[in-house]
């Protein structure tokens, strides 16, 4: 992000005339919003530039928490701020997190800052509303729930065993950050999408990791900018995915393949069943989001899952006995982790749980007022962005008792129950994740294999963590890796 801004003089112009235009657009947002009377406490900063820098240094310091909780101390829970370019209300609690996630369309708007909808596009289920959206999230969610995901344990089991063993091979030290963007990424490609060629696959995440890259960066569409690098790599993956979507619309026609092959076929298979067909820029537009959406959120997860482990041997063991167990009590001749195994995985998944409550993947996430509403006595007004945040509740004393404590416990036996939209790393409400139960198996999935064939210690013990926006280890993990030769049935 700071590095774009060095680049050169050259790159500094045209930011200059968006920020010109942006300030513009900016002003009269507020200028229209003078009969507005009581907007929330706060400070709006810079025009268009707002607090934006400001709140990416402490993200980047993984101080966002403190810069969120400096703000409520000063002025209330519910905040006015700039960011990204826009006008912002943050709302914090559990009733402002009910009150964002629960409202439907007609009062919030998904809203993705410019970079992710022009690199994504503008047809997928981030951007959509009403009867669309409702229709292409059915069709992704008729892949992505339970009943049907438990068919593809088995296949995933192999990919992960495969792609770890194929990744560690004669190595000692391996980058875990870049090992699970790269197993993530496998899944998402073969089980997902029904990509199997490997030279695919290996140039698709080439131009995924620059379109990641170009996500989180100032959207100045200049030569040498991370954001052009990522309009570009969306070209290519375009050209490299138009002809595989082609193939699967005709294998589909033909029943070589079935709504269920995979989640671009169960999009596809719309066509038949709408007034207004599905379009190859909708599958695609989806093809991107989902890839976005599935596999950083993954991959960050068990990059903290690996860290915490390393940094706490009481967990590794715990865990680790966990799945001993379930290979012990296996019946039979089966060489694959079940659905009924991955349902006995419950220490593992509290110790996830935890992690997300403690460090959320997803800091937060945008929304915008499609008309002029309240909350919490102060006025919004339509067209600012609303941003809800993870840290509200999830570090609140009077929700989780000692909340800065790290205890899977608290998600076995809860002094008292978790209220609803207090514990949010899925989201909450209509727009809810629809992947969480994919993110559960593949994360259960890769610590079975990892707890039962490795050991591994931290290169640097005091590595730090740094959001980018998700939150990664600053160095990308470097671990040390020793294979696990004496267990049986392993
Ligand atoms: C640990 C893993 C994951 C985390 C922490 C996570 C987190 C989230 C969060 C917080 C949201 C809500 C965003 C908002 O309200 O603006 C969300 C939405 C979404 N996620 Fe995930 N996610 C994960 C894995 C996945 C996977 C594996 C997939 C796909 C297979 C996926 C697909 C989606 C989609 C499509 C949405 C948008 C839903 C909608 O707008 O209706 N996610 N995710």
């Amino acid at each position: 992000m700071l590095g774009d801004l060095k680049t050169s003089l050259g790159t500094l112009l045209p930011l200059i005339a968006v920020t010109v235009f942006s300030s513009l657009v900016f002003l009269t947002l507020l200028k229209k919003n003078h009969k507005v009377k009581n907007l929330p406490k706060g400070s709006l900063g810079l025009p268009y530039i707002g607090e934006t820098l400001n709140f990416l240094r402490a993200q980047n310091q993984n101080q966002g928490v403190e810069w969120i909780s400096e703000r409520v101390t000063k002025y209330g829970p519910v905040f006015k701020t700039s960011l990204m370019g826009a006008p912002t209300v943050i709302i914090t609690g559990q009733a402002g997190n009910k009150f964002v996630l629960g409202s439907d369309d007609e009062i919030f708007a998904s809203k993705q800052p410019k970079t992710i909808s022009e690199i994504s596009g503008k047809h997928h289920l981030f951007e959509l509303t009403g009867a669309r959206y409702k229709l292409i999230k059915a069709a992704m969610v008729s892949f992505l729930k339970p009943e049907c995901l438990q068919h593809y344990v088995k296949h995933m089991d192999d990919l992960i065993a495969k792609k770890l063993h194929s990744e560690t091979k004669d190595r000692d030290t391996v980058k875990a950050v870049d090992l699970m963007k790269i197993v993530t990424f496998d899944v998402a490609c073969t089980v997902l999408f029904g990509i199997h060629d490997e030279t695919i696959k290996n140039d698709l995440l080439r131009d995924f990791t620059i379109a990641f890259t170009a996500i989180w960066s100032l959207p100045i569409n200049f030569p040498g900018t991370h954001f052009r690098k990522g309009l570009e790599a969306r070209g290519r993956i375009i050209r490299r995915m138009s002809p595989i979507i082609m193939k699967k619309k005709e294998d589909l026609t033909k029943g070589i393949v079935y709504p269920k092959t995979d989640v671009i076929c169960s999009l596809l298979a719309l066509t038949e069943d709408t007034e207004e067909p599905i379009t190859e820029q909708e599958v695609m537009d989806n093809f991107i989001m989902l890839m976005i959406a599935s596999h950083d959120t993954s991959a960050n997860l068990l990059s903290l899952m690996i860290m915490k482990l390393a940094k706490d041997p009481k967990i590794y063991e715990k865990i680790r006995e966990e799945q001993l167990r379930i290979l012990s009590e296996r019946q039979g001749a089966n060489e694959n982790l079940t659905w009924n195994e991955i349902q006995k995985m419950k220490y593992t998944w509290r110790v996830a749980q935890e992690l997300m409550r403690i460090t959320p993947p997803v800091f937060g996430s945008f929304r915008k007022a499609v008309k002029d509403t309240s909350f919490g006595g102060y006025d919004i007004p339509k067209g600012w962005q609303v941003f809800w945040v993870a840290c509200g509740t999830h570090l609140n004393k009077d929700i989780f008792d000692n909340p800065t404590t790290f205890d899977p416990s608290r998600f076995e036996h809860p002094l008292k129950p978790i209220p609803p939209y207090a514990y949010i790393p899925f989201g909450a409400g209509t727009r809810m994740c629809i992947g969480n139960e994919f993110g559960r198996i593949e994360t259960l999935v890769v610590i079975h294999h990892l707890v039962t064939k490795f050991e591994w210690s931290l290169v640097d013990p005091n590595e730090a963590i740094k959001c980018q926006p998700f939150p990664y280890p600053s160095l990308g993990l470097p671990i040390n890796l020793k294979p696990i030769l004496s267990s049986s049935k392993i």
